[in-house]
């Protein structure tokens, strides 16, 4: 059976990077690709790399083009899914890669993106315990921030655990393909090149209640998170390095061992996680074009900290891969299908 996708937003870097690990996807036909201000160019104009679908016509996004799929994925700016997913087919499978309804809390949702809190959708987390009973049948999902998805993965299970105090300290770096693609003059070449900068420091940082949201599931106690997000001169990439106290409880003498069975049992079977064998650590130029996730832990002793570390590839398991991932899941296809494991490097 062929399963029938449309992307909205193929135009965009998440649309773009969805279209490319359709194509490979052997369960799936692309249908309709729809856009904003490019509609009525081919998609080749937008998506020189896209050679197999360089001849498709990108319409114009509506409800209407989208209708007749089976699964539709809405890579558009926030505020946009929302009312397109409320004239979609309730039997259809629908996967925003925005944020529309990744919150639960109504009122963070105000505070953070300043508009009504159109819902929440099950977390296109499949790792999270008990996301993917939730995400099976599911026809509506939200498919998480990129550096939620990477900080979520390199703290989770230090907190399922109950080895971390929940005060998480983080810190990420991501290239500028996280921004999308609309010009924006703090993502000018010149102004990237060589220099990396802080931003939405001090608390202001929109996935700062994401992070919350996900790291208090995996704790069952309220996790605060202060989150800096800084821009490094590279198109794709986040790295993330969080750190927390150990709990008083963890003896110093084999934190480490215990740190890493805990990991070791999160991720044992996830076809997507790799957690480094000691001494090596995540590097971005490892990851990209992949669905991987490199996870390595470290423990200061003096601090009493521990340290975990991920890199992903913002556009594959930060965006377009987790969704792909999601749709596997949802549909009860095998979850690896048309996700690579393996890089692009150097
Ligand atoms: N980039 C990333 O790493 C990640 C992105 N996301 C999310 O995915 C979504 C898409 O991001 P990204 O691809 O980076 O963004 P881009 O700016 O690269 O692409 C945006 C897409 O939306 C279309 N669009 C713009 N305005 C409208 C509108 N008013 N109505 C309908 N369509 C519109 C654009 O069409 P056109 O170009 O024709 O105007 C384009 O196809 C966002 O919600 C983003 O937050 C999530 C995780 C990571
Ligand atoms: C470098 C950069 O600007 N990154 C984006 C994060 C993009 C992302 O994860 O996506 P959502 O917009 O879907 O939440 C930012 O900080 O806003």
């Amino acid at each position: 059976m062929t399963v029938r996708v449309a992307v909205a937003g193929a135009s965009g870097y998440a649309g773009g990077e969805l279209l490319r690990l359709l194509t490979s996807h052997p369960g799936v036909g692309i249908g309709a690709v729809t856009a904003h201000s490019s509609a009525g160019r081919p998609l080749g104009e937008t998506q020189p790399q896209l050679a197999a679908l360089a001849d498709r016509t990108l319409e114009r996004t509506s409800a209407e083009v989208l209708g007749g799929h089976d699964v539709v994925f809405l890579a558009l700016p926030h505020g946009e899914s929302a009312p397109l997913a409320r004239a979609l087919a309730d039997d259809a499978l629908v996967v925003d890669c925005g944020a529309d309804f990744r919150l639960r809390d109504a009122a963070d949702w105000v505070r953070f993106y300043g508009t009504e809190h159109a819902g929440t959708w099950p977390y296109g987390l499949p790792e999270l315990p008990g996301a993917r009973d939730e995400l099976r049948g599911a026809r509506r999902i939200a498919v998480p921030g990129c550096y939620p998805t990477a900080v979520t993965l390199a703290l989770f299970p230090a907190y399922t655990a109950r080895l971390a105090e929940p005060d998480a300290v983080v810190t990420a770096a991501s290239g500028t393909s996280g921004a999308g693609r609309a010009v924006k003059p703090h993502l000018l070449g010149s102004e990237v090149m060589g220099s990396m900068t802080p931003y939405g420091v001090g608390g202001g940082h929109r996935h700062t209640p994401e992070l919350t949201q996900n790291l208090s599931r995996a704790a069952g106690e309220r996790v605060t998170v202060s989150f800096t997000p800084t821009l490094a001169p590279m198109p794709r990439g986040i790295l993330a390095t969080c750190s927390a106290r150990l709990r008083p409880g963890v003896a110093e003498d084999g934190a480490l061992d215990e740190v890493r069975a805990a990991f070791e049992a999160a991720y044992a079977g996830e076809p997507f996680i790799r957690l480094l064998p000691p001494g090596h650590w995540p590097s971005t130029g490892s990851v990209i074009g992949s669905n991987t996730v490199q996870v390595q832990v470290a423990v200061d002793p003096a601090a009493r900290r521990l340290i975990c570390v991920s890199a992903i590839d913002n556009l594959v398991k930060g965006t377009a891969g987790g969704a792909v991932q999601c749709m596997n899941v949802a549909l009860d296809l095998p979850e690896h299908l048309g996700l690579p494991v393996n890089g692009v490097a150097p």
